[in-house]
């Protein structure tokens, strides 16, 4: 039997609606690494269009805890202070790590610093979208949350701009397929270090 060769972490962060999920979608369809991407558990509500096990795991706040309480998550977190509450699963890294697959976390700067501090050795990105007004703009534009949400989303972005230093790379999105290309790039130079 063929062992497949280790895979890789990713953390990709930065701040609500500067198009993390936007590139890293097309990242996965263009980029010829073995890309997957760590469906996290949440308790939010899912937003029309949105699918159980495809976006998230969406979550009771019940059930959320009882996972967090056996050890589930590899880190879980309240983001945006709003009462919600999102997690990566133990199981979802593991089982694509053992696959070889190099295996993408979205999530949060508090998160992503925890992560940081395991020996999981992650590759780390953060995405933003050039300005404060750019990102408003966006979120705005996405239209998925109400203005307290939103307010809340803006709240914490610039806090999080304050994080950038604690990661390898800085991405600007100010252009899906150039920010693609530039993370691709990243990663290919990575293999085999
Ligand atoms: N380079 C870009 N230029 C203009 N609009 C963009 C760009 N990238 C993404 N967008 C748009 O910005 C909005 C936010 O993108 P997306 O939902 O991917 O952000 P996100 O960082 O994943 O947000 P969240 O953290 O809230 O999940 C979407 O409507 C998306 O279509
Ligand atoms: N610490 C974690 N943060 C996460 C996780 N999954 C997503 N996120 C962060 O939440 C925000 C908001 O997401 P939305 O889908 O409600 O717009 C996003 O910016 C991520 O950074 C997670 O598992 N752990």
């Amino acid at each position: 039997m063929t062992v497949p060769p280790p895979g890789r972490l990713i953390i990709v962060s930065g701040p609500s609606g500067a198009g993390k999920s936007t590139v890293v979608r097309r990242l996965i369809e263009c980029c010829q690494l073995p890309l997957e991407l760590s469906v996290s558990a949440t308790t939010r509500a899912p937003r029309e269009g949105e699918t159980d096990g495809k976006e998230y795991h969406f979550l009771s706040p019940e059930r959320f805890e009882a996972l967090r309480q056996e050890g589930a998550f590899l880190e879980s977190k309240e983001v945006f202070s709003l009462g919600r509450w999102y997690g990566t699963l133990h199981e979802q890294v593991a089982t694509g790590l053992k696959m070889g697959r190099w295996v993408i976390l979205e999530i949060d700067v508090e998160g992503a610093i925890e992560v940081m501090a395991s020996d999981l050795d992650p590759i780390t990105l953060f995405i933003h979208p050039g300005s404060h007004e750019e990102l408003e703009k966006r979120l705005r534009a996405r239209g998925t949350e109400t203005e307290q949400d939103l307010q809340a989303r803006l709240k914490t972005a610039a806090e999080e701009m304050k994080s950038l230093a604690h990661y390898q790379y800085a991405i600007i999105n100010d252009d899906v397929e150039r920010a693609v290309d530039e993370i691709c790039s990243i990663l290919r130079q990575s293999q085999g270090t």
